[in-house]
């Protein structure tokens, strides 16, 4: 059952206690992370052994499978869910092919010509979740942008089963993107190791993917340490519906489970225009909700989800932009007239006929996509993600002229001279 707060009642204090998510007050996470990494750092490949053998329950003969195990696990699995991945493989190519573009280039004064070309980082590195459960979509949502950006090297982490293998779905997904090599380690740990290099694991230039609080506080704390960048802070997932008198109570209810069931610290968030939606969604999730093989889960996330009433769809939409959540859903039939008004959102699903699951797996567009109000300033993962845009320019002798004086009169201002004597030099 969500708890409900009215919106118009709501002090700024309280809305900002409502949109707070996966803080660390004390700090807990962070110790841990902090430890993990300098165990990593310090003794390499036995420390991920040791943490699999904590965290994972595995004793690993090896930390990684090369292609001959991939092949033999990606055989397992059967034709239908192969063709599933392919259509799923398919889609996100389809999706992410139309975001490498060339731009043109620009003359900003005669003779004086800059543009900008797009350079793949060389190496990438990819984690995968496999805690509460495996994700293999997550694979094909990183492997195809990194494969259309052209990243030479992608290294892929992900934590072991308990049997020291991983599953057929993402050995599959492996062979679609032609990957032969996976490294099985999880967690922090997987993170340091990407952002380091260990014995076996080679150290890359920007680490992707989505992961628990303890893989995304190590994603941020490894930026401070190393000049190896991210993604964007990609944690437990989180979902807010605003649903209107048009709404269909069951799909809305079906809608937050679907991100409930991530984790117990998912967030499933209703934002509805009147009592009456709010408690015909609270019956159907009470109706839904027991039937689910993961409803402890969801069970907890929903516990720590709440319901906000608005006057309308506008109040609505400023209490989502002030959330600014990782997946907001327009269960509305007049959506149409309000997607101008959406500021910040990771990925957004419009209509009474688009499940956010459809997003999670096969429309085509990225899933790894920025939680706990970070969709304010990062967008989802992309093409763009995996590349450099790196400026040149040419200046003639017919650019010289119009643009030197402008650059020596600006560098005499800065006091700085051999600024202005590199271009004075060329001109005489
Ligand atoms: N934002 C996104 O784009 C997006 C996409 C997919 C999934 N997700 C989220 O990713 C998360 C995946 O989490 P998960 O836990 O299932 O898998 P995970 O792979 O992120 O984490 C599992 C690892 O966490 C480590 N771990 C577990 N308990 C620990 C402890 N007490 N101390 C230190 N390390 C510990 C272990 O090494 C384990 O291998 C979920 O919250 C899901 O909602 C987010
Ligand atoms: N909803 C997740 C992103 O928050 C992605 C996912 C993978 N599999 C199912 N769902
Ligand atoms: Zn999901």
């Amino acid at each position: 059952m969500l708890k409900t707060y009215n919106y118009a009642t709501l002090k700024k204090q309280e809305i900002d206690s409502l949109i707070a998510r996966n803080t660390d007050p004390s700090n807990a996470i962070q110790e841990i992370v902090d430890g993990i990494i300098q165990e990593v750092r310090t003794t390499g490949d036995q420390a991920l052994i040791d943490y699999a053998q904590k965290f994972d329950k595995v004793a690993l003969n090896s930390l990684y499978l090369d292609a001959d195990a991939i092949d033999a696990l990606a055989q397992t699995i059967h034709r239908d869910q192969q063709r599933a991945l392919e259509i799923a493989f398919q889609n996100i190519h389809k999706f992410h092919s139309t975001q490498l573009r060339r731009e043109r280039a620009v003359e900003t004064m005669p003779g004086v010509k800059c543009w900008r070309e797009v350079r793949p980082i060389e190496k990438v590195g990819l984690y995968i979740p496999g805690g509460s459960a495996v994700l293999p979509s997550t694979l094909l949502m990183l492997g195809v942008p990194a494969r259309i950006a052209g990243c030479k090297e992608i290294v892929v982490c992900s934590p072991p089963q308990s049997n020291g293998q991983i599953n057929g779905f993402v050995a599959y997904c492996l062979k679609l993107l032609k990957i032969d090599r996976i490294y099985l380690v999880g967690g922090a740990q997987a993170v340091a190791a990407m952002a380091f290099g260990t014995e076996s694991i080679p150290k890359v230039d920007k680490i992707f993917g989505p992961g628990n609080q303890f893989v995304t506080k190590a994603k941020s704390t490894i930026q401070s340490l190393t000049n190896v960048s991210i993604d964007m802070p990609a944690g437990p997932s989180e979902v807010l519906v605003i649903a209107d008198e048009t709404a269909n109570p069951a799909y809305v209810a079906a809608d937050l489970l679907a991100q409930a069931e991530h984790g117990a610290d998912s967030q499933a968030v209703l934002v509805a225009t009147s009592q009456e939606i709010i408690d015909a969604v609270n019956v159907a999730l009470a109706e839904q909700l027991p039937a689910l093989p993961r409803r402890e889960l969801a069970g907890k996330a929903i516990e720590n989800s709440y319901a906000v009433l608005a006057a309308d769809l506008r109040e609505a939409l400023a209490f989502s932009n002030s959330y600014a959540p990782e997946h907001l859903i327009l269960e509305t039939s007049d959506w149409e007239r309000h997607t101008r008004y959406i500021l910040n959102a990771g990925s957004v699903f419009l209509g009474h006929l688009t499940p956010e699951s459809a997003g999670d797996y096969a429309s085509g567009t990225n899933h790894t996509l920025p939680t706990s109000g970070y969709a304010r300033s990062y967008s989802g993962v992309s093409v763009d993600s995996f590349v450099k845009k790196v400026t040149f320019q040419h200046i003639s002798e017919v650019g010289l002229q119009h643009i030197g004086s402008t650059v020596e009169i600006l560098a005499e201002l800065e006091g700085l001279q051999a600024h202005k004597n590199a271009v004075s030099i060329r001109k005489s």
